[in-house]
């Protein structure tokens, strides 16, 4: 064979491979990986807090592994469809201009497709593996992220409290699949999911505001402003806090996360009061939103280990 001809089918074999690549790597950001893992680990907890308590049945491998798989089909398609229907506010952030779709490397049907089949896949793995209550629920949460938080968030810093109903639904999602119920802790659990996501968010509107802005996004920092967001900050903190300490005697948790909660419900309180002083600006915000995280890991973690 000619020697040019054995380079043109080489080189037209590497193109091909760095398509798929490409491809696959965008398929990845379309299911917002980093967010999936951690809602992912949520619902982990809830799972493994459950096994705690005397009357839930043995948990199989094939439940703990067809709940993590199925949320994580479920959740991937909730932010596919999410990144669908905002493609076009997407390309007017600096943070999300380079998705697949803004950035046009990908067709929005094939988008479309990806979420949905993704999350109508989860709906058998999550009925059959785990049961249908929990399947139901995560239904629930994939309607509510897509049909109603996605596009409320052009009309409404509401929009904010809809939305961590979906995100606060996975550790109870994960209790439900322990014990086909809903009880008082997996309740709880969600409350404090719920109550996290807003000084979260708020944390984020705070050093994004100008991006939301130009992208029509409604967030509070716009419609109340800084002063009043700061504050709903430390109020949402203080009822995050006070929740997760339900969990003590409520008899899933015990002396060791107690101490564990407090403390970092003690540290993550105080800086967001922090941000009630002069001259705390988006440097503050940014360090609250990392630490809203690294609490949120660790209170997890406390639970799961707990002594
Ligand atoms: C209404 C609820 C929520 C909203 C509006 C929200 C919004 C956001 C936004 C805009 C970011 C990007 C921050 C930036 O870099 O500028 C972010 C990051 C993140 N959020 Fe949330 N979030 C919510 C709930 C949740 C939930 C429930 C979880 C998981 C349990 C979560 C986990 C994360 C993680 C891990 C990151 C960092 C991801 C990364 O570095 O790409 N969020 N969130
Ligand atoms: C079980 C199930 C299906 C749960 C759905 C859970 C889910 C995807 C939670 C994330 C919560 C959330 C509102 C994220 C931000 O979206 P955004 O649109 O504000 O983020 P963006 O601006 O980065 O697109």
């Amino acid at each position: 064979m000619p020697k040019p001809l054995v380079t043109a089918i080489e080189s037209e074999k590497s193109a091909q491979a760095a398509h798929v690549s490409s491809l696959l790597r965008d398929m990845i950001m379309l299911a917002k990986p980093r967010i999936t893992r951690m809602v992912v680990i949520t619902a982990a907890g809830g799972l493994f807090l459950a096994k705690r308590m005397p009357e839930t049945p043995a948990l199989t491998p094939v439940t703990i592994v067809s709940t993590l798989l199925g949320l994580t089909f479920i959740v991937s398609g909730a932010n596919a469809l999410n990144m669908y229907i905002e493609r076009d506010v997407d390309r007017h952030m600096e943070r999300t201009k380079n998705r697949p779709l803004p950035a046009g490397r990908m067709a929005p049907r094939f988008a479309l497709w990806f979420g949905v089949v993704l999350s109508a896949l989860a709906v058998p793995i999550l009925a059959v593996g785990a049961n249908p209550l929990t399947a139901l629920l995560a239904v629930i949460a994939n309607l509510m992220y897509v049909l109603a938080y996605t596009p409320l968030k052009q009309h409404s810093a509401w929009a904010l409290h809809v939305g961590a109903v979906p995100g606060a639904l996975p550790p109870l999602l994960g209790w439900t699949a322990a014990t086909g119920r809903i009880d008082a802790a997996g309740v709880v659990l969600f409350g404090v999911m719920f109550l996290w996501q807003i000084p979260h968010f708020v944390a984020i509107s705070l050093f994004r505001k100008a991006e939301y802005a130009r992208a029509g996004i409604v967030v509070l920092p716009n419609s109340v402003g800084e002063l009043a967001s700061r504050h709903t900050i430390i109020r949402w903190i203080f009822a995050c806090v006070a929740a997760s300490l339900l969990l003590v005697p409520l008899g899933v948790a015990h002396h060791g996360y107690l101490i564990a909660a407090s403390i970092l419900g003690a540290v993550f309180f105080t800086w967001g009061c922090y941000g009630l002083r002069e001259g705390t600006g988006v440097k503050w915000a940014r360090s609250l939103f990392g630490i809203s995280m690294v609490y949120l890991v660790l209170l997890f973690a406390a639970l799961l280990i707990d002594f």
